[in-house]
């Protein structure tokens, strides 16, 4: 599996196809070309200080007679975790304020009005030791936990709607652990949270060790920029979670993620590309990078030896809007951000042409769901 030397499928596709094969590729790889914004001087240099990527593209919709465009620019953050994983709780928290305080600061130059980071963002991606200490200790309050005092600022400072994804503790219910995304208004007020549904089970993402099934539904945030909702990393492999941000009127639904690539790198550019297509809306994949290191050694239940890895977070971090089309993805080992502008109106227009939600027979489905979910339900197999 390519580690960091290898930066991305888009890099490799250009580096060794001929112009016009280039072209074909990217058609099918990528539906259109997309424009690429011509973000300000400043903030490829600011970038580029900085030591991340920036990259924006535009998605165009065609013009309607009674609606106006409606344009909101999202900006897509993802990051390694910049002290070691055995450095005080309290430093570590306050290096990755500092570096997506820097990133946020280019985004607003972007014109960005809500930014979403990636998942579990103040802490390592820990769950994997099946430790506790010192990784709880990295969960906060979602209402007023540090981190999203300090969101909230960014927030009301840049006028930008800000998602934020933490490990949340809930005092007010027992202190139990769950994985939030706090959603906070450009006006700096909490605007709400939302926890992720699914846990994985899988390879060494022992993430229900840590936290519970998320117990809020789908709920959708009206934003002064449009409708948004969030599903958290491992959400995006049920096409139901998708479906139902949707149905619930949801125009862009961001995927703050942390996934590594022995495990799911095939399947990254086609799941959150594939939610835009089936429910008529812009999706966000975000992916940390790097490699984290732990300070002890744990198995990962495959007769294989113990180790202090987790293995490598592809980054990667992509737009897909409802027509197919997607922009290419940030770099598979630098930190970066991603500009995507969008006009909310192709929502729409893709549904008048597809009618996803006209044909979908939810209540065909409502009724089986409804009656597959029984205990004494016996599957309908037809045999000779
Ligand atoms: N963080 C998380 O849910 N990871 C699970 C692995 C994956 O969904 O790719």
């Amino acid at each position: 599996m390519a580690d960091a030397e290898w930066k991305s499928l888009e890099e490799c596709l250009e580096k060794h196809l001929p112009l016009p094969d280039l072209q074909e590729v990217k058609r099918v790889l990528y539906g259109k070309e997309l424009r690429k914004l011509d973000l300000p001087r400043e903030a490829f240099e600011a970038a580029s200080r900085e030591d991340f990527e920036l990259q924006g593209y535009a998605f165009e919709a065609a013009e309607e007679q009674l609606r106006r465009p409606r344009i909101v620019h999202v900006g897509l953050v993802q990051n390694r975790t910049p002290l070691p994983a055995d450095a005080p709780v309290a430093e570590q928290v306050s290096a990755l304020h500092r570096r997506i305080k820097a990133i946020v600061e280019v985004a607003a130059m972007c014109g960005v009005n809500i930014i979403c980071f990636q998942e579990a963002w103040t802490m390592p991606f820990a769950f994997c030791t099946r430790e506790k200490l010192p990784w709880t200790e990295f969960a906060e309050s979602a209402e007023d936990g540090p981190t999203t005092r300090f969101c909230q600022k960014l927030a009301k400072n840049h006028d930008m709607v800000v998602v934020s994804p933490i490990l949340e503790r809930d005092s007010e219910h027992g202190d139990v652990l769950w994985n939030t995304a706090v959603v906070i208004s450009n006006s700096g007020a909490v605007l709400g949270k939302t926890r992720k549904n699914h846990i994985p089970r899988v390879g060494d993402f022992n993430e229900s060790t840590y936290y519970m099934e998320g117990n809020l539904g789908h709920p959708v945030f009206q934003t002064q920029f449009g409708r948004i909702s969030v599903n958290i990393c491992y959400g995006r492999h049920h096409p139901l979670n998708w479906l139902m941000y949707s149905i619930n009127g949801a125009e862009i639904i961001f995927n703050p993620s942390a996934t590594i690539g022995a495990l799911s790198e095939s399947l990254w550019p086609i799941e959150a590309r594939n939610a835009a297509i089936a429910n008529h809306c812009f999706t966000c994949a975000i992916n940390r990078v790097g490699t984290e290191h732990f300070p002890n050694e744990f198995t990962s239940g495959d007769g294989k030896k113990a180790h202090q890895d987790f293995g490598y977070f592809y980054g990667s971090s992509y737009v897909a809007a409802p027509d197919g089309s997607r922009t290419p993805g940030l770099s598979r080992s630098q930190d970066g951000l991603l500009v995507a502008k969008l006009d909310l109106n192709l929502c729409q227009q893709v549904n008048d042409v597809w009618n996803f939600k006209m044909t979908g027979r939810y209540e065909m489905y409502a009724r089986e769901l409804a009656e597959a979910v029984k205990p004494n339900y016996r599957p309908t197999i037809v045999k000779e």
